[in-house]
Formats: C-alpha cells, sequence, structure tokens
C-alpha cells in the first residue's frame, strides 16, 4: 500500500471528521485506532487516519505517540503528513498542538509547517490569524467553558507561539487570495526568519483549495477538516489520487439493540439530548455521585437493560458550564474528566456484552475512552450524518458506531444518526 495522504489525528471524533471528508472528496480511506498491528488486514486504500487519543495528555507523550504513528504512516509511503487538530483549536498553553507539529517537521526535515484550524462547513473561519466560530470570536464561544481546554484566546498565532518552540507567523488572506504560489513564497519568507510554523487564514472552501495544494508542496501540515479537504482536492488536481467513484460497500443492516452516549457538554449536545427526550428513554448519570463513589454505571446500565428492547436508550453525563465547574472545584478538571469517561467506557462494554451493535457516542474525548474499552481497531468510513460525523463501520466485527464531535451535528442529531445504522 503507497499512501498519497497520512494523517495522525488527536482525538477519535476529529479522525471521523477527517476520514468523512476525505471520503467525500473522493480518497479511499480507512480510520484505525491507534497505531495498527503490523498484522491487521486494512483494504487498499488512498488516506489512512491513525486515531490518537493525544489531545488532552502530557505534551511528551503527545509527541511520543504522534512520532510513532507518522513512522507507520511514512513507512506506507505517506506522500504528505496531516497532523489533525480540532477545528477549534482546543489546547491548553502546555500543549500540544505546538509540540507535535514542532516535532513532526523536524523529523521530515522540513523548516515551517502551515497551520490553519478553519473548516467553513462547520462555520469555522481564521481572519487575521483570529478564529471565529459561527458568528463571534473563538474567545466568546461556548468553547470558552470547555470541560477540558477552555479557549479564552481568539488570536492562533499568539495561542501556537505560547506552545512552540519556533516562533509562528501569519499567512493573511490577501495573500492566500493571490494563490498557491504566493502562499509559498510566504512560507519561505517566514522560515528565513525563523519561524517554524505559519497560521493561515481562510474563509471559503476555495481558501482551503489554496492551501492544500501549497501545503501540498511541503511533507507535513496541521490543521482540521479543511484542510484535509483543500489536500484531498490537491492531491485529485495533481493525478496524485483517482477519485473513487463509488462509496466503499460497508455491508449490509446489522439490527439489534441500540444506544446512544453523551459525554459532551457543549451547547449543541446539551440541546441535542433534551431534543431526543421526545424520541428515547434518557437516562441522566449524577458526576457528583458518580466521583463520591457511588455505581452510577451499574445502575445505568439496568436501567439501558430493561428498556432496550423496546427501542434506542440514551445515557448522558453532560451538563452545563455551572454544574461541571461545581464538579471540576471539588474533584479536580483532570480526575473528574477521567472518571465520566470511565463510566461511559464501562456501560459501553455492558451494553454490547448485552448484544448492542449499534452505537452512537457524543464528544471527543469520551468516544476514545469507548473505542479503547471495546477493543476497536479500525473504521471504513459510510454516509454523513451532519457535518463532520460520518457512520462507521468496525474492520474486525459487525457494529455500526457514530463518534460525534460535541460540537457537531443538527438538533436530531441522535435519531438522524440512528437512521443511518439499520
Ligand atoms: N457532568 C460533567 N462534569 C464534569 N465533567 C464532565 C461531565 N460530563 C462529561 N464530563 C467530561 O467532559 C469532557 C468532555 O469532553 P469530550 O468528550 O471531548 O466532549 P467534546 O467533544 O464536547 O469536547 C470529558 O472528559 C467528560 O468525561
Ligand atoms: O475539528 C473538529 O471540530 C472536530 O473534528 C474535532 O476534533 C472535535 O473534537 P471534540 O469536540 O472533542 O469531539
Amino acid at each position: 500500500m503507497t499512501l498519497a495522504l497520512g494523517c495522525v489525528a488527536d482525538d477519535y471524533t476529529g479522525a471521523s471528521d477527517l476520514a468523512n471528508t476525505l471520503t467525500k472528496a473522493g480518497l479511499r480511506t480507512v480510520q484505525t485506532i491507534g497505531v495498527p498491528a503490523d498484522d491487521l488486514a486494512l483494504p487498499e486504500v488512498d488516506a489512512v487516519v491513525v486515531s490518537l487519543k493525544s489531545r488532552s495528555i502530557p505534551a511528551d507523550e503527545a509527541v511520543a505517540r504522534s512520532r510513532e504513528a507518522a513512522a507507520w504512516l511514512n513507512a506506507r509511503g505517506a506522500g504528505h503528513l496531516l497532523f489533525k487538530v480540532c477545528s477549534t483549536f482546543d489546547s491548553t498553553d502546555e500543549g500540544n498542538i505546538g509540540p507535535v507539529t514542532d516535532a513532526l517537521r523536524e523529523d521530515a526535515g522540513e523548516a515551517i509547517a502551515l497551520v490553519t484550524p478553519a473548516f467553513p462547513e462547520t462555520a469555522r473561519t481564521v481572519y487575521l490569524g483570529h478564529l471565529f466560530v459561527g458568528m463571534v470570536p473563538l474567545a466568546e464561544s461556548p468553547l470558552k467553558d470547555h470541560p477540558l481546554n477552555p479557549m479564552r484566546d481568539s488570536n492562533l498565532v499568539r495561542v501556537l507561539a505560547r506552545q512552540s518552540r519556533a516562533g509562528v507567523g501569519l499567512i493573511d488572506l490577501a495573500t492566500v487570495a493571490q494563490g498557491a504560489e504566493a502562499v509559498g513564497a510566504r512560507l519561505d519568507a517566514l522560515a528565513r526568519e525563523g519561524k517554524g510554523a505559519a497560521i493561515a487564514d481562510a474563509v471559503l472552501d476555495r481558501d482551503l483549495a489554496v492551501l492544500g495544494a501549497a501545503a501540498l508542496t511541503r511533507k507535513v501540515s496541521t490543521g482540521a477538516s479543511g484542510l484535509g479537504l483543500g489536500l484531498a482536492r490537491a492531491l485529485v488536481a495533481a493525478g496524485r489520487v483517482a477519485p473513487a467513484a463509488t462509496a466503499a460497500d460497508l455491508g449490509g443492516p446489522i439490527g439489534g439493540p441500540a444506544a446512544c452516549l453523551a459525554g459532551s457538554c457543549s451547547q449543541a449536545t446539551l440541546g441535542q439530548i433534551a431534543r431526543a427526550e421526545a424520541a428515547m428513554p434518557v437516562r441522566r448519570l449524577d458526576p457528583a455521585r458518580l466521583l463520591a463513589g457511588e455505581d452510577e454505571a451499574g445502575a445505568a446500565l439496568t436501567w439501558a437493560m430493561e428498556r432496550i428492547g423496546d427501542g434506542p436508550v440514551l445515557i448522558a453525563s453532560s451538563a452545563g458550564p455551572d454544574e461541571v465547574a461545581a464538579v471540576q472545584a471539588r474533584y479536580g478538571r483532570d480526575a473528574a474528566g477521567h472518571a465520566v469517561e470511565a463510566a461511559m467506557a464501562r456501560i459501553a462494554e455492558g451494553l454490547v456484552a448485552h448484544g448492542v451493535r449499534r452505537l452512537v457516542v457524543a464528544g471527543g474525548e469520551t468516544s476514545g475512552a469507548v473505542v479503547d474499552r471495546l477493543r476497536l481497531p479500525a473504521f471504513r468510513v459510510g454516509p454523513e450524518i451532519a457535518a463532520g460525523v460520518p457512520v462507521l463501520r468496525t474492520t474486525d466485527r459487525d457494529m455500526w458506531l457514530a463518534l460525534k464531535s460535541g460540537n457537531f451535528g443538527g438538533p436530531d442529531f441522535f435519531a438522524d444518526a440512528l437512521r443511518l445504522m439499520p
């Protein structure tokens, strides 16, 4: 297998978002969980997205795991390496986007990497280095209250500079509007000034096509699904990939019981859970009781088993910013997050042990915890449920999954997802 594009994603929902974008752009794509074992059988593909759970771990560990993934992809001839980060640039000043970008760029022998989280399809745009989420700057969006990575600075040149060894420059929209050569020249100029990364503006998909073409002339870039789209278009335009004529055959219906799990506390997910109440039984975990050592997971599982024969159920830990802050103040941010993730993973394991083969998970870290516990090695990518969220089919057994980024999906996401998972 010779890969046109190798991708290292810092979380599992982000990886399926990217795999969805690449598939839609015509690249045959597979998503693996972690670095694949040597004996994992993978179909012939143009792109592999290696999913890591490295967004919110110590930077040195994120660097080590990303390097391992990059080495696996490079050994399969990856022509270009994309480090997939969140379109809302989720990270803290202690890491991990800067350190991983520095490491992958240095390993590839490059002086500078192009970086952009722009993803206009989901209303993430970058102008003069400032990230906008919908109509507001990042620091005024709900991401300011993210439980693990509260984003309080919209200026990504500043954000990335605080995380990076080398300096960070800007490729502004006026330069992007001049085309890929102008972007390349700007990258060269910034590299001569000693910068190791450049935040690139992008507002429309056509800006991403320019950035993709410019990025492809180097070995490494960092971005969200939008840059993936740009790279995919550039690969097809350069004749390095023949766009797949038909979507991969993912196999027939699986049937049986279905369940949804939500650990995201994003505004979008909170709204989707409220809407789901009309369509299915919803059980809310009590994180305070869970952290106090009560068997919330066991109780939720018993509750689910009593109902799942009649239709899908939803179990959610999600809470609004005040409730999350109260739990974190008492138990600590990481301890609270890990305890809730562990409970979700245990519930998922119990559901699958009782025959659930259609599972929807909301939240990046939550999806990581669940998929790891279920030991799923890789996914093929199916139809899109909502922008950034595809249906996934496991490669080693008959199971449908949807891994939803907290922020993505329409108001009826849970019902929409289950409709596409027969
Ligand atoms: N009620 C809660 N209180 C505190 N933390 C929570 C609560 N519910 C979920 N969490 C934690 O918040 C984090 C949400 O992150 P994640 O699953 O990545 O969602 P998103 O996709 O919105 O970023 C997880 O670590 C999860 O365990
Ligand atoms: O780029 C994005 O916004 C998503 O692909 C993503 O990474 C989302 O992360 P979570 O919200 O933590 O799921």
